[in-house]
């Protein structure tokens, strides 16, 4: 067992549900609070779906909070592939209904065109984001850095200038649209959400020595400047 300073374990994922939205929904008020808005970006899959649930219950001032994705299949959001339909589903209910939601679909020709229009759409949105949640893969990518990505050098750049790029790998399903490292590592707050045991083995590796590019998420984990705040639960 890693005791990786950065890890925050539960006894089961509705503790950890708790604990996240409880974390994420603090930040979003303080911005709030401060600035007049906040932005919370998400990252799609099956492991978010609960803590989901339990953020769009929490009481805050949700017309000033906009939610976006950390990345996205190029699908329509009405595939059950799409980012946007599980966060539409599962988060904009409740009180959080009344939130913004901005994605990073559109329905560009290409994946390519799609993520010139997506970052024109997350440009808008104003750096830094206040807080990123991100998931991992059990080959060890986070958002759409995928091993083997063809855009992965560039994604995972931290002189990356382009906010979204778009992302072909054998891994991923179908294209993807990713934010790019400087956009995730820009915000206020940036956690790792993971559950179960195989998880939890992809991160002792992840930490341990290696290639980036053969776990991606190692991006994340060894950018100093930035504390990564792990949770995870069996
Ligand atoms: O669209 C996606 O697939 C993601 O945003 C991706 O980076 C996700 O966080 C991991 O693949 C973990 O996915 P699971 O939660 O399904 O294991």
């Amino acid at each position: 067992m890693t005791a990786d300073p950065r890890l925050n374990s539960f006894a089961d994922g509705n503790a950890l549900a708790e604990a996240l939205a409880s974390t994420v929904a603090a930040r979003l008020a303080d911005a709030v609070e401060a600035r007049g808005k906040a932005v919370l970006a998400v990252s799609g899959g099956t492991t978010p779906a609960r803590f989901f649930k339990t953020l769009s219950l929490k009481d805050l001032p949700w017309d000033k909070i906009t939610i976006t994705l950390v990345d996205e299949r190029f699908v329509p959001p009405t595939s059950d592939r799409s980012n946007q339909k599980l966060v539409t589903e599962m988060l904009l209910q409740n009180k959080a209904a009344q939130a913004n939601f901005i994605g990073l679909y559109n329905e560009a020709p290409n994946v390519e065109e799609g993520a010139k229009m997506a970052a024109q759409a997350i440009a808008k949105l104003g750096q830094p984001f206040d807080a990123v949640i991100l998931g991992m893969g059990g080959d060890g990518h986070t958002a759409s850095f995928f091993p083997g990505g063809d855009r992965l050098s560039d994604a995972i750049s931290p002189e990356q200038p382009a906010l979204v790029l778009p992302m072909h790998a054998e891994g991923a399903g179908e294209p993807r649209l990713t934010l790019t490292l400087p956009v995730i590592v820009n915000a206020r707050f940036v956690a790792l959400h993971i559950e179960g045991a195989g998880k939890r083995t992809t991160l002792e590796a992840a930490l341990r020595r290696g290639a980036t590019t053969d776990m991606p998420i190692r991006a994340l984990l060894r950018y100093e400047p930035i504390e990564l705040e792990i949770f995870w639960a069996p």
